[in-house]
């Protein structure tokens, strides 16, 4: 049987990317709201119940009310949103991250896809913690870019609408200031810390793209760094460590590199003499960042190709 797949939130920018995924699959059928009722807790309450699987793009109080309009035992859920990302009875999506986490995601009613930024942050630094290269104790720093679709349809007209509200020419700038930012806790969860990471993210004029960084000042041995990557991600095809001789050769890391995919790309720079690193993960935000994420996850709860409507490098 076909699987009735609902997108609340349809007409946002991560929803819209989940439909171009989907578009053309015969394994599944999206279940559409007109453009005068999407917002219609009646005809959302109605969708969300008739569907095998459902995805939240929604903000955070609209992601939880909507799982608050589901009674249908059969309804599985993915929240793209913040809402549930360390909720109790909700498993993580992020299915590499994990040796199980897959088979647990596959077996899950509700699902968090992660942040954009804790993808990046948690695919570097967990296999370290899991290894004990790294002490969870340390303090850690994350610094990150976010292209402008990280901030949804406000912050896509800010940057792309003289007159729009907010609307800004700024070329590159520094937010969440006061280190409190929503993927903070996720991020310190997920990776297994003792203390929450000092984040530092900013977002840069472009559509679409992601860095994250974690800076180690006293690394260990890079060789050993990349082993337990390699190790964490071994036969997980969105995930992709660069070799000690890749990373060598790479002189600059630019925030497009893999813009427009779903795959992550995870590089070990640094300087064996001083022994210091620059731990760095290259995504798309909409991609492995959201809509990728989403629709990996939504195979994996359905029992399809993992890797159906993806698009790989
Ligand atoms: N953009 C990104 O890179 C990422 C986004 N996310 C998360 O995904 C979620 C969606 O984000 P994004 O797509 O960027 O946001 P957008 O603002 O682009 O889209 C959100 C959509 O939700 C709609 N909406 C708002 N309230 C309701 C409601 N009560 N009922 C039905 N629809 C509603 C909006 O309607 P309207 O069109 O009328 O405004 C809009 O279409 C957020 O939680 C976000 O944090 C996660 C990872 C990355
Ligand atoms: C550039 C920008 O503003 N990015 C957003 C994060 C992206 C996002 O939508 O956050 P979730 O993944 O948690 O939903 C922010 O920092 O709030």
């Amino acid at each position: 049987m076909t699987a009735q797949v609902f997108i609340d939130g349809g007409a946002g920018t991560t929803g819209l990317e989940i439909a171009e995924r989907l578009a053309g699959r015969t394994d599944l059928q999206l279940i559409r709201l007109e453009e005068a009722r999407r917002k219609d807790p009646i005809a959302r309450g109605e969708a969300l119940n008739d569907a095998d699987a459902v995805i939240l793009c929604l903000p955070d109080d609209a992601a939880r009310e909507a799982v608050t309009l589901i009674d249908n035992p059969r309804t599985r859920v993915i929240d793209a949103s913040t809402a549930h990302r360390v909720a109790e009875g909700w498993a993580y999506g992020f299915p590499e991250l994990e040796p199980d986490g897959a088979a647990r995601i596959a077996g899950a009613r509700r699902v968090s896809n992660p942040g954009c930024y804790p993808t990046g942050f948690l695919a570097l630094v967990r296999p370290l913690v899991r290894a004990g290269l790294l002490d969870p104790a340390t303090p850690l720093t994350v610094n990150a870019t976010s292209g402008y679709s990280g901030g949804g349809k406000a912050m896509i007209a800010a940057f792309e609408d003289p007159h729009a509200a907010g609307a800004t020419d700024t070329a590159f700038r520094l937010y969440a200031l006061g280190l409190a930012h929503k993927h903070i806790a996720e991020m310190q969860a997920h990776a297994g810390l003792a203390r929450p990471p000092l984040f530092a993210p900013a977002v840069a004029h472009t559509y679409r793209g992601m860095t994250v960084e974690v800076p180690l000042p006293i690394a260990p041995p890079l060789a050993e760094i990349r082993a337990a990557l390699a190790e964490a991600y071994a036969g997980r095809p969105l995930v992709r460590v660069a070799s000690a001789e890749e990373a060598d050769a790479t002189a600059l890391v630019k925030i497009e590199r893999l813009a427009g995919t779903d795959a992550l790309e995870l590089f070990v720079f640094g300087n064996e003499r001083t022994g210091q690193a620059r731990l760095v993960a290259v995504l798309d935000n909409l991609g492995k960042g959201a809509a990728g994420a989403a629709v990996q996850n939504l195979n994996l709860m359905l029992g399809l190709d993992e890797l159906s409507g993806l698009r790989r490098i």
